[in-house]
Order: C-alpha cells, then sequence, then structure tokens
C-alpha cells in the first residue's frame, strides 16, 4: 500500500515537472513541439493500468490552477476544481482506453508480433491523443481558460504536441518503469527494454553523430531563416534508422528522447518558433520510422533461427537431411566442373539400442552428440557431415576418392572405439558403409549404394568397415 503511494506521488511530481517544462518549451498558447506528460500519462496506463488513475488526475486539478495562473487568472477556485476534474478525465480517459487496448493486443500477440505492436502502439498513440486533445481544449473552453474560438488554432497543435509526446517518449517512460516492473516484459512483444551486457561505445558514436548533425541543421536553419534549412532535420532519419536497426530497443529510446528534447528546447534558444510545425512532424515521423526499424533486427535473429532450425539437426547440431541434400547437390556440382572425385560414408552406431534401455534416452542423446564431436574433430573443414535419421548419420567427402573415403572411415572407426560413453565405461563402436559418387547420378543413388556397404559392414559383425561393390 505504502509502495503504491509513493509509485502515485512520484508520477504526480513527474507528471507537473514535465508539464512545466512542456509549458516553458511552448511556441503558441498551450502547443509545444511535443507533449511529454502525454507520454508519461500513456506509459503509466500500460504500465500500471488504472492504479495511474488517481495520480494522473491529481496532476491534471493542479495543472488547471497553474494554467489560470499563467494565462491571466481570475476564475474562482471552485470553478477550477471543476474544470480541473473535468479536464483530468479529458486527458485520462483517452489514454487509458488506448493502453488497455494496446495491452490486451500484446498480450495476445506475444513476442513474434512486433510489427503488429508497433503500428497498434502508432495507430493507438494518434487517436487517444486525438481524443485527448479535442476533451482537453472543450473543457478549457467550458471553464473560460480558452477562447471559444481558440478550439480551431488550439485543437490542432495540441493534438500533434500530445502525439509525439507519446510516439517519441513514452517508450523511454516504459523503459524507466519496466525495472520496477520486471514482469512487462513478457508482453512487451519482443522488446526488451532492459540494459544489455556489453561495449556501449558503438552506440555513444552514433549518438555523438546524431547531435552533430542535429546541432549542424539547427545552427543552419538559425543562420540561414529559411524552410529549405529547417527541413534538414528530416535528415537525421538516417542515423535514427542505423541505430534503431543496430542498437537495443532501450538505446533507440534514449536516442530518441535525446534527439526530440534537444531540438524541443532548440527551437526556443535558437527562436525557431515559425519552424516549429517543421520540427514537430520531423519528430514525430522520425520516432515512428524508428519504431518499425525495431523490427528489422528482431525480424532478422527469427530468420537466422528458422533458417538454422531447418538447416540443422536439433540435437547433434549437424546437417539437417534437408540441407544436407542442398549441400550435397552445390558438392557434387563442383566436383563435375573441377573433375575432382567425390565419395559418401554411412555409419551407424552399433547396439546403440542397448545404451538407450541401460542408460537411459538422456544418455543416449548424449552418446549421439559426443559420437559427432569426435567425428567432426576428425574430418577436414570441407567435408559435410548430416544427419539421416535416428542413430545413422552421412558424411560427403569432396575432393576424395573410394580409397581416401575408406581410409578416413578407418580413422573415425578407430577414434571412436577409443572413447567411453561420459560417466560411465562403456565403450562404442560405428560400422562404416563407402561409395563414390558416380557423375551425374543423383545424391540419393549414392547414398543407397553406401547403405547397403553399411548393411554389409553390419552383417560382417559391426564395428567394421565395408566398401560399396
Ligand atoms: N536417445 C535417442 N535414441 C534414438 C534417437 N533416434 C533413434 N533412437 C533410437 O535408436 C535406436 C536405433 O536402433 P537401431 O539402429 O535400429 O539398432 P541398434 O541398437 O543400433 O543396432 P544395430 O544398428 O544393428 O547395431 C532405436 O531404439 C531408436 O529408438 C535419438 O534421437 N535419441
Amino acid at each position: 500500500m505504502l509502495q503504491t503511494i509513493i509509485r502515485s506521488l512520484i508520477l504526480v511530481v513527474v507528471w507537473i515537472l514535465l508539464w512545466r517544462i512542456a509549458a516553458v518549451m511552448e511556441y503558441g498558447p498551450h502547443a509545444s513541439i511535443w507533449f511529454p506528460p502525454a507520454g508519461l500519462t500513456f506509459a503509466a496506463f500500460l504500465v500500471m493500468s488504472w492504479r495511474a488513475f488517481p495520480a494522473i488526475l491529481i496532476a491534471g486539478v493542479v495543472t488547471t490552477f497553474w494554467v489560470s495562473e499563467l494565462y491571466g487568472g481570475g476564475t474562482p477556485a471552485k470553478e477550477l476544481l471543476t474544470t480541473g476534474v473535468l479536464f483530468g478525465f479529458a486527458h485520462t480517459l483517452p489514454y487509458f482506453l488506448g493502453a488497455w487496448l494496446l495491452r490486451s493486443k500484446l498480450t495476445r500477440l506475444g513476442s513474434y508480433g512486433l510489427a503488429s505492436t508497433i503500428m497498434t502502439f502508432l495507430g493507438v498513440a494518434a487517436l487517444s491523443s486525438f481524443c485527448a486533445a479535442w476533451l482537453g481544449t472543450e473543457v478549457m473552453i467550458s471553464g473560460k481558460l480558452l477562447e471559444a474560438d481558440a478550439i480551431w488554432y488550439t485543437w490542432l497543435p495540441w493534438w500533434i504536441g500530445d502525439m509525439s509526446g507519446v510516439i517519441v517518449l513514452s517508450p523511454i517512460f516504459i523503459a524507466l518503469m519496466s525495472w520496477r516492473y520486471p514482469q512487462l516484459e513478457h508482453w512487451l512483444g519482443g522488446l526488451s527494454f532492459t540494459v544489455k551486457a556489453g561495449n556501449q561505445s558503438s552506440f555513444l558514436w552514433k549518438l555523438l553523430l546524431i547531435l552533430a548533425l542535429l546541432s549542424l541543421s539547427l545552427i543552419l536553419t538559425s543562420t540561414a531563416n529559411k524552410d529549405e534549412a529547417a527541413f534538414s532535420i528530416f535528415f537525421l532519419i538516417l542515423p535514427l534508422l542505423w541505430v534503431s536497426y543496430t542498437e537495443s530497443p532501450l538505446n533507440t529510446a534514449i536516442s530518441l528522447a535525446l534527439f526530440s528534447t534537444i531540438t524541443a528546447f532548440s527551437v526556443g534558444i535558437f527562436g525557431l518558433m515559425d519552424y516549429a510545425i517543421v520540427y514537430q512532424f520531423a519528430v514525430t515521423i522520425i520516432a515512428a520510422s524508428a519504431w518499425f526499424g525495431l523490427t528489422v533486427p528482431t525480424l532478422m535473429a527469427h530468420n537466422e533461427l528458422l533458417t538454422r532450425q531447418v538447416s540443422e539437426d536439433g540435437l547433434t547440431k549437424t546437417a539437417s537431411r534437408e540441407h544436407f541434400m542442398q549441400s550435397a547437390d552445390a558438392l557434387m556440382n563442383l566436383g563435375k566442373r573441377q573433375n575432382k572425385p567425390l565419395s559418401l560414408i554411412m555409419f551407424d552406431v552399433d547396439e546403440f539400442k542397448k545404451i538407450n534401455d541401460s542408460y537411459g534416452h538422456v544418455a543416449g542423446d548424449r552418446a549421439l552428440v559426443q559420437v559427432t564431436n569426435i567425428v567432426t574433430s576428425v574430418l577436414r573443414s570441407s567435408d559435410l557431415l548430416g544427419r539421416f535419421g535416428g542413430d545413422e548419420f552421412m558424411i560427403l567427402l569432396p575432393e576424395s576418392s573410394l580409397q581416401f573415403a575408406e581410409e578416413t572411415a578407418e580413422r573415425l572407426r578407430m577414434e571412436i572405439s577409443r572413447a567411453r560413453l561420459e560417466g560411465t565405461n562403456h565403450a562404442f563402436s560405428c560400422s562404416f558403409g563407402v561409395a563414390e559418387v558416380v557423375p551425374d547420378e543423383h545424391i540419393m543413388a549414392t547414398i543407397d549404394r553406401a547403405d547397403k556397404a553399411l548393411l554389409v559392414a553390419k552383417k560382417r559383425g559391426k564395428n567394421c568397415i565395408a566398401r560399396e561393390n
């Protein structure tokens, strides 16, 4: 309970502080480049759900009194209180509903729906801020804190400011809060905001590049005082996308927060109010693109994982049957072009069933890994080892005559027979069948001949090598 009260108090104070900062950076009445409290409200509802309500309502009431103070005052306290409560609801309800929608979508998507998560986040940010700005303006007008016709020139910049506040800043607020709520990571749709171990120097260089380019664009605009110069800020999309493609979501959130904060402050410092709308759109569009950019590394990682799963045997990490066939085709074509012989070895662990029956299937699995490790240590890097199925494996040896393949099989047989099943005194052995690839034949024909030779080796008493007839 005490913890909830402390968290709510911190939320009230931070919200009011951010509101004050945004008010300092206003380029028109109720219009700033971005409105950070909107980002905080959205993040708070996403992380804390309805528990964030009291804190944001209180902050809404306090700031309504402050607005009256800033813009002339004169409204009686009772009326201000009603306006404050109404404003609180006008601000919180749209963001609460938006965060609830995103939250329920996230729980359904899991970590594979990052692109969909980001699309929903951007859509929800646009809709929630639209409603919050519209309702907020109406409340301000009915509370006589705004002129009736102000709806037309206040509502639009209010909306864009709120929307960019949510799009640009709520991820950094979610990141800050998720350190206190680690359970968040499960449903952030593959977005992890935890600090990753490792060298951050490349990120710092990228950050410096962003700051340098931003300063250049701002100085250029204040010197030239031309629209064309102001639009140069859109070039910042390149380094920011670079960050999102190559860095963690947390680093992307930090870069966007820093980029947008400096931009918002600079509009006041450099007197760039005339270009405020350019900066507002630049910040929002660049942030939205950077969030989509985050899907690239995630998709690439998924792609890599899937490729590995398809091309690798899950247990022994040797080539899967499908991958072996594909690679064998390429190696056979190369052999044919270079006019070099290729040979194939099929081998099978002897009495493998006994290992399973005596020591269990887990020990059986370990035995298969042990055998393939021994085989890999003997083979050349150009040889291709694949699992045919069960305890049967195949090796394609480029630039190898039948004679060379037999010698290799003999070395493998010796090495394997020296090994003992981990933690036991159980000795292994394998039987081998060897065949040479005939130019233009299908790999399955060679496999068939090597397999027949393997059967012969088994019939001869196992732990030996047989060559094709
Ligand atoms: N632990 C484990 N066992 C497997 C796996 N795949 C197949 N097996 C078992 O491996 C055994 C293969 O037995 P076989 O090759 O038919 O016979 P064997 O005992 O090796 O006898 P020989 O080949 O005649 O020497 C079967 O009992 C399968 O259930 C696996 O991935 N892990």
